[in-house]
């Protein structure tokens, strides 16, 4: 995947961070898998959202990425426990909303409204036996019951269109859909209450690559036009590289660096950061140019294109 992401050229993507403007903030976050041998996959975590902004989540598998995302959602379950921290969401209009103390009925309000999320595979989370329309106008009306029937048609069109998807599929069911199409009514079911913060977990992953380069132009164009937040988690770095504002890079458990995603790139800090650049031989110029606008391409991102970013002890340490 990593030489065709090579080629996104998106080129508005502030490197600084949109504004200060804080829609999330993750306050010392620490999850427990309650097993028999307890795992604490995330250990005290902390990060601002900004609005409007794209914030890469990278690691290696098994980091934590997951964890954190289901989290920050209340999307987690048993063994999964939050041990320590707070979740905070800034609202829109002024009101800070303890994300942890939320109630049943509060968190299905606040999810899909003011937080939405895509995760891999989320193409198959399709109901198969409803049409699209069904399931949108489900959504909607689950949110805003007083919705007129026009008022339903009308965002129905405007959300696939908005995801390049044709409206006329309003009718079709899942199975009769591309991969890539089902992924998209994803991405519009969760942009369909227009939250503040859409949190993506890998979710181009299972698609092919020049769909998955569609789709996050898609994302990016959207972040832009919108102005929603994105946590946008994935193991490919030059991807993040490329979309994001700004990159946090977790490493068992801990949020090891976080930083613009210019500033990681030409100057990052933590040795595992600079680890993981080098795994990737598209961003040390050995096989092509790496092009995000105002990155040079052959900048030394201090590592070689030998290891394969694993990280050791002495990353740990
Ligand atoms: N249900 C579970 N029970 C016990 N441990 C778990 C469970 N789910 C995840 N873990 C452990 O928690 C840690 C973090 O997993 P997580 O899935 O959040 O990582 P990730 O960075 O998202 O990985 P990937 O990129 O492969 O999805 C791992 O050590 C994993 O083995």
């Amino acid at each position: 995947m990593t030489a065709t992401t090579t080629m996104l050229d998106h080129d508005g993507v502030a490197a600084v961070p949109r504004g200060t403007d804080p829609v999330l903030t993750v306050d010392d976050l620490t999850v427990v898998y309650e097993v028999e041998d307890p795992v604490t996959a995330v250990k005290h975590a902390s990060l601002t959202l900004h609005r409007g902004e794209i914030l890469g989540l990278a690691g290696e598998s098994g980091c934590g990425k997951t964890t954190l995302a289901y989290a920050v959602n209340r999307l987690h379950r048993p063994p999964a426990r939050i041990a320590s921290g707070s979740i905070t969401f800034h609202d829109r209009d002024g009101a800070d909303v303890d994300v942890l103390a939320l109630e049943d009925r509060e968190l299905r309000a606040f999810r899909w409204d003011k937080l939405s999320m895509v995760f891999q595979g989320a193409m198959n989370a399709l109901n198969p036996v409803t049409t699209v329309r069904a399931q949108l106008r489900d959504t909607l009306l689950a949110h805003r019951p007083g919705t007129s029937r026009a008022e339903v048609r009308r965002r129905s069109e405007e959300v696939l269109t908005r995801v390049g998807v044709d409206p006329r599929r309003l009718g079709s069911y899942a199975h009769e859909l591309s991969g890539g199409m089902r992924q998209r009514v994803m991405i519009a079911m969760a942009m369909l209450l227009q939250p503040q913060i859409m949190i993506m977990d890998e979710p181009t992953t299972a698609l092919d690559v020049v769909v998955q380069r569609d789709i996050l132009r898609e994302i990016v164009r959207l972040r832009d036009e919108l102005d929603f937040a994105v946590v946008f988690i994935t193991h490919d770095l030059p991807l993040l590289l490329e979309i994001s504002d700004r990159i946090a890079v977790m490493l068992d458990g801990e949020i090891v660096e976080l930083d613009t995603a210019d500033h990681l790139y030409r100057a990052a800090r933590h040795p595992y950061t600079r680890k993981l650049l080098g795994s990737f031989p598209s961003l040390s110029g050995q096989r092509g140019g790496f092009i995000r606008s105002g990155v040079d391409a052959h900048a030394d991102a201090g590592a070689t294109t030998e290891h394969a970013g694993a990280p050791t002890e002495e990353d740990r340490a």
